[in-house]
């Protein structure tokens, strides 16, 4: 019940809408039926004697029209006709809102982990994230169209109800303490697929979280045939996640089967009732029985429908609780002032760590604006980090940033984002066109900023010698263009918004001597426009930068400033531990 009116809660209009326009179907197909009291009186050629005769045929004479048998008939035509009508509005309706909730769930999970902290984003499994994307918004949205039918056939079931109390209001008292009975001794089969919804929501969840691990690393795990091991563990899952479907399936199955052989026997006995005991007029009994077992089946429908929306809410949940964890860890940003880059950068007495782990304890680093910075250091030194505080995705505990001499926390954080290029270590185009993958989505960048943002990132030759130019297709991952070429296309999309600042995580780990060699190249020539920080292990960047800090112990050193001396490139290899160093 509690997700019946959240959906109603959450969507109000076109809940309001959707039961504004059943109530009126429900009201047509009454009136339509009432009708056919005086049709039979008349059929049959009795007097109009009844309450509910009277009534109508009084109805009709003020609307200047004659109780007839042709003007009934075309009243219950009519009706019908009526009801056909504004139940197609309202099932296009239902259908239109099913799309819109299904979106407005899948869109508030994205925006909310979007703007969530980095770190509790990097928590999120994205096998869930397409769980929930996918399957849950889709359950979800099937949960609001069962919502919308439970209340529309409870309120058909009311109207039924009120038409039959006026017939004989013993009679429909009696069925519905009946109907009442039957519900809440079948509520057990309700409660059994709930259960089973919501373990098929965990399972589903878990499953899918642990598959997108699995498929990820699946080219390694085959390579040593140990794809059975993973083979084991979904194997396993998927069984359970059979077992729960099958007790749902289970469930929907008795209450169908229970209900109709009840009904039969209850309406058998009301016909008893009312033919025998209180021996009423066959017209009255035959519109009163077929208007009570119409309740009764309402109430049936009710049910199995409110069973549908018990094995699916739990998706609602699931999604909401989701959006909902994720929008309280929103990133704060309480800067409001313009970036600029004019001068530089300057980090100071920078403290951080990831929970108990320190990773700097007083960090220092000034970087001058159209230098080339070259960060190196051990494996787990805190590279990846400092490019993460720089561009606020981490923040320190102490010290402060400071950009042009403005502290980063006083910095509108998305306008200095927007100064920034960031080419991160694990580069994995789109499977989309060269220029969708420059432009992935952001209308305020051309075609023309494409092309020159290739041209900046040295890839202009190439795409252009492609017969598709930009409008060549990289395949998944970008798997049909080399590593240069797809980390060439990594930089052109991070220069194509015209940045300030580049911040580089590696770009070259994974190239050849000569694609590197052109990377570098590159950069320093970018150099001349930008300020380029990156991250390297590689001798070729080190040499290509004009100032190289080494990071170890918590700070960042200076090795060699090339405006002001040579850049050792002898201690630089040999600074620290070689063993550590991935050189
Ligand atoms: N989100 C995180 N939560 C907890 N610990 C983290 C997180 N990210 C990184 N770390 C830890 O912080 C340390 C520094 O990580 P970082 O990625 O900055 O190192 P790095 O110098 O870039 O290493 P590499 O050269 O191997 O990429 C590592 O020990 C890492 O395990």
């Amino acid at each position: 019940m509690r997700t019946l009116f959240t959906y109603i809660m959450v969507f109000p209009k076109r809940s309001a809408f959707v039961l504004v326009a059943l109530l009126l179907a429900g009201i047509a197909e009454a009136l339509s039926l009432t009708a056919l009291l005086p049709l039979l009186s008349i059929a049959m050629g009795e007097a109009v004697d009844s309450k509910m005769d009277k009534l109508i045929v009084d109805l009709l004479r003020g609307a200047g029209l004659d109780p007839t048998l042709e003007t009934i008939l075309l009243i219950i035509v009519g009706g019908m006709f009526l009801k056909g009508a504004i139940l197609l509005l309202t099932n296009q309706q239902v259908g239109h809102t099913v799309a819109h909730v299904a979106t407005a769930l899948r869109l508030d999970l994205i925006n909310a982990l979007l703007a969530s902290r980095w770190q509790y984003y990097l928590r999120q499994p994205a096998g869930a994230l397409a769980n929930s994307i996918a399957t849950e918004a889709y359950r979800a949205s099937m949960g609001f169209e069962h919502s919308v039918n439970v209340l529309a056939l409870a309120i058909e079931a009311l109207v039924y109800s009120i038409v039959a109390l006026l017939i004989s209001w013993e009679a429909t008292l009696a069925s519905l303490v009946i109907g009442a009975v039957l519900l809440v001794a079948l509520h057990r089969l309700v409660r059994s697929t709930k259960r089973a919804g919501t373990k098929q929501t965990h399972l589903l969840r878990h499953l899918l979280s642990y598959l997108a691990d699995v498929l990820g690393s699946v080219k390694s795990l085959k390579a040593m045939a140990r794809d059975n091991v993973a083979d084991a563990i979904l194997h396993e899952q998927t069984q359970l996640l059979e077992k729960a479907t099958r007790k749902e399936v289970t469930s929907r199955a008795a209450l169908l089967a229970l209900q109709e052989p009840i009904l039969a026997a209850l309406t058998a006995s009301g016909l008893y009732f009312v033919l025998v005991v209180w021996q009423l007029p066959l017209p009255e009994v035959m519109v009163m029985v077929f208007l009570l077992t119409r309740v009764l089946g309402l109430l049936n429908k009710t049910q199995r429908r409110y069973q549908q929306l018990a094995a699916q809410e739990s998706a609602y949940w699931s999604l909401r609780n989701a959006a909902e964890e994720a929008s309280k860890e929103a990133e704060k940003s309480t800067g409001t002032l313009i970036p600029t880059l004019e001068q530089g950068i300057s980090l100071r007495h920078i403290a951080f760590s990831y929970g108990r782990k320190p990773i700097f304890s007083d960090l220092n680093l000034d970087i001058p604006v159209q230098s080339f910075t070259a960060l190196i250091g051990s494996s787990g030194a805190g590279k990846s980090t400092l490019l993460d505080l720089l561009c606020g995705l981490a923040e320190p505990e102490a010290g402060e940033i400071l950009i042009d001499g403005v502290a980063l926390h006083h910095i509108d954080l998305r306008r200095w984002r927007r100064m920034i290029g960031y080419v991160s270590q694990d580069t994995a185009l789109l499977h989309d066109t060269i220029l969708n993958n420059i432009l992935v989505g952001d209308t305020a960048i051309s075609t023309e900023d494409a092309e020159r943002a290739l041209k900046q990132a040295g890839a202009w030759d190439f795409v252009h010698a492609l017969p598709e130019g930009m409008q060549t297709v990289v395949g998944e991952r970008g798997g049909m263009l080399s590593g240069g070429q797809r980390q060439r296309i990594a930089i052109a999309r991070a220069l194509a918004h015209q940045p300030k600042l580049l911040l580089l995580d590696e770009p070259t780990s994974a190239l050849d001597p000569e694609s590197e060699r052109v990377i570098c190249a590159t950069l320093k020539n970018l150099a001349e426009e930008f300020t380029i920080i990156a991250v390297s292990h590689q001798p070729a960047m080190i040499n290509a930068a004009n100032r190289v800090f080494i990071v170890s112990n918590g700070n960042a050193e200076l090795l060699g400033d090339a405006a002001t001396q040579a850049i050792p490139t002898e201690s630089v290899l040999s600074a620290g531990d070689p063993n550590k160093m991935q050189f």
